[in-house]
């Protein structure tokens, strides 16, 4: 058959654009992804060929990775005898890019922080790196258990050609042409220093083959089956690197052996990293699970909760059968248990570098912690231990802090923990709800994740204070003891008569607008602000809700009047006048109205508002 040329995904081409032109670093990494792909298909290989062992014909169950420098031709091959690619597989597998999301986060790379390694390491190139090298790149393979051979080439500039190759052995050899200039990687001693610092964790043989001589170059066993004490912590980095296709630091490493009534081994990280696709809907857990030294599956969804996801590493369990099959790992009692298991370690490992000041638990917070708060709603068992481990800005302190010291904070008379959610800390600090609690300084947690809309109502207490949202419900501070000399200074409420007449005004002009109209005792700078009934949805949540198109409908929320503010003081003796009602209603939603804005909403009738604004500034000026 003649060769076929073929167009890349525009995704592809845009990855290699960055990958040729933008990183110039750490080039040899390259090398590390070809093998690190080469042992994940001899990995899969050996899977499959547990339950169809004629797959193993023709390339036998003996793997290896064969790194073939030569020096005339100017390439190095990489070759494996793993489960190789047919036609179908090189076209999907090299020629397009299935994870979601990859184009936008190809966009923002693309921009002013292009050449970013960090955050092209969130993503990882792969098989692409190798164009980092490389002028043109030629993969041959025959996949496993197919007589058919196919070559596939490219010179990563948009298009690749694809041809039958009737040589081509069982895996894939991927032969690379080197670049001008990058003749170092023809080098025996070079190679064999790059294999051995990023890839001596890789459980096959890696072999050098030089003028013909074989040199098996790592140390080709598992690196979690090798005793803790002789893994030094830059080994443990190249496995998390190839495990997780990472290029940051762990943040955390957990390298353990569970011995008893199950036995595993889990080898775990915790990234310094948020990986792009962390909130990515399927919320799929990356923990990788062999049996007995075989690998399995990757995408063993039982083997962690969604709250977890960030992990990454391997799992090794001694008793599940080998010829397991993925579907019999659903509801299997035993991944039940090492799923338990797992999640016990993590949780207090994640508490112990809590408790350790060194710990750096601030940038795991940071990274993960809207994430671990799932657990609060999705974990029963574990919640309290989780929430032991939450974190949260306050109206006090910057520095994140546990509900523990909050609640050694409190003041006295206060019974509540108490919240305000909202997009933006600083937005949040400026909430006229919050004004009485600061002027008596009482801590309120400030919540900016989507996510605090929904774990709180999940936790009715904690240390037998219940969490209450400052916007929502009626807020009674006057039986908290508040800092010295806060209260003496604040102005004397407008008369009780008369703030019923203004109420009784407001009321009338905004109708059925406002669920209720009430004096508050919270606000003390703002006239006046929103709240949401207690039982109603929150004023944040709703505003979500609504971005996403979730809801439209504005549930009424109830309108809090300031008795001690000048304008209010004002208007409540104005309020006590014959037919003062009609003349009070545009105030009142002038009223109304401020408060939505401060709120940021979006007032449903602005044009309303600027009349109503221009007719008081007239009389005014
Ligand atoms: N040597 C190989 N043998 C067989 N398949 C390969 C080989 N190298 C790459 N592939 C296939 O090409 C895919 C893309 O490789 P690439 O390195 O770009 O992605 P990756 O980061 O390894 O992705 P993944 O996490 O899915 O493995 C791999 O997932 C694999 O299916």
């Amino acid at each position: 058959m003649a060769e076929e040329k073929l167009s890349f995904q525009a995704e592809v081409s845009k990855l290699l654009d960055l990958v040729v032109h933008s990183l110039y670093s750490n080039k040899e990494i390259f090398l590390r992804e070809l093998i690190s792909n080469a042992s994940d298909a001899c990995d899969k290989l050996r899977y499959a060929a547990l339950t169809q062992p004629d797959l193993l014909s023709g390339g036998g169950g003996d793997f290896r990775i064969l790194v073939t420098p030569d020096k005339t031709a100017r390439t190095l091959t990489v070759a494996d005898n793993g489960i190789g690619m047919n036609r179908e597989d090189l076209i999907d597998n090299l020629g397009t890019i299935a994870r979601s999301g990859t184009a936008a986060f190809l966009d923002q790379i693309t921009g002013e922080a292009k050449g970013d390694m960090n955050l092209i390491g969130q993503f990882g190139v792969g098989f692409y790196s190798a164009f980092m090298v490389a002028e043109k790149v030629e993969v041959i393979s025959r996949k496993a258990g197919e007589d058919q051979g196919w070559r596939w080439t490219s010179d990563g500039k948009g298009e690749f050609t694809l041809a039958e190759d009737a040589d081509a052995q069982r895996g894939a050899t991927l032969i690379l042409h080197l670049r001008e200039g990058e003749d170092e990687f023809l080098d025996g001693h070079r190679l064999r220093n790059i294999v051995k610092t990023y890839s001596d964790h890789i459980a096959l043989p890696v072999v050098l083959v030089e003028d013909g001589k074989e040199e098996a170059v790592n140390s080709a066993s598992a690196l979690w089956t090798r005793a803790k004490s002789e893994i030094t912590p830059e080994q443990y980095k190249e496995f998390y690197h190839h495990v997780a296709h990472a290029f940051d630091e762990p943040w955390a490493t957990l390298h353990y052996k569970a011995e008893g009534a199950i036995e595993y081994t889990g080898l775990l990280f915790i990234p310094s990293q948020k990986p792009f696709d962390i909130f990515h809907p399927d919320r799929k857990q990356h923990l990788k699970l062999y049996v007995k030294r075989v690998f399995i599956t990757d995408t063993c969804d039982e083997l962690l909760p969604p709250y977890l996801r960030f992990v990454r590493g391997i799992v090794d369990s001694q008793d599940l059968p080998l010829n397991i099959s993925r579907e019999m790992l659903q509801h299997n009692p035993l991944l039940a248990k090492i799923r338990t298991g797992l999640v016990k370690r993590i949780l207090s490992e994640l508490k112990k570098k809590a408790e350790d000041a060194d710990g750096d638990y601030a940038t795991f917070w940071s990274t993960f912690g809207a994430v671990l708060k799932e657990g609060l709603y999705e974990d029963f068992e574990r919640k309290s231990e989780i929430l032991d481990l939450c974190r949260f800005a306050t109206t006090v302190s910057d520095e994140p802090i546990s509900l523990a010291t909050y609640v050694s904070r409190m003041k006295e008379g206060q019974e509540a923990i108490y919240t305000i959610s909202g997009d933006d800390i600083e937005a949040l600090k400026k909430s006229p709800q919050l004004e009485g609690f600061i002027a008596k300084g009482i801590e309120v947690l400030l919540l900016t994740d989507p996510i605090d809309e929904f774990w709180p109502n999940a936790i009715t207490a904690y240390q037998e204070k219940p969490l209450r949202a400052v916007t929502q419900g009626a807020a009674d501070l006057s039986a908290i003891k508040g800092a010295e000399g806060a209260e003496e200074t604040r102005p004397e409420p407008a008369a009780g008569d008369a703030m019923a007449s203004l109420i009784a005004a407001v009321k009338l002009a905004l109708g059925e607008q406002v669920k209720d109209v009430r004096s508050s005792d919270r606000l003390i700078d703002s006239p006046v602000c929103l709240v949401a009934d207690e039982g109603d949805v929150g004023l944040h949540l709703e505003r979500l809700l609504r971005q996403h198109q979730q809801a439209n409908q504005r549930a009424p929320r109830i309108l809090e009047i300031n008795p001690r503010h000048p304008l209010i003081r004002r208007l409540a003796e104005e309020a006590k006048a014959d037919g003062a009602a009609d003349r009070l209603a545009d105030t009142a939603w002038l009223l109304f109205d401020q408060a939505r804005i401060v709120e940021g909403e979006v007032l449903p009738d602005p044009a309303a508002f600027a009349r109503r604004l221009s007719k008081m500034l007239e009389k005014v000026g």
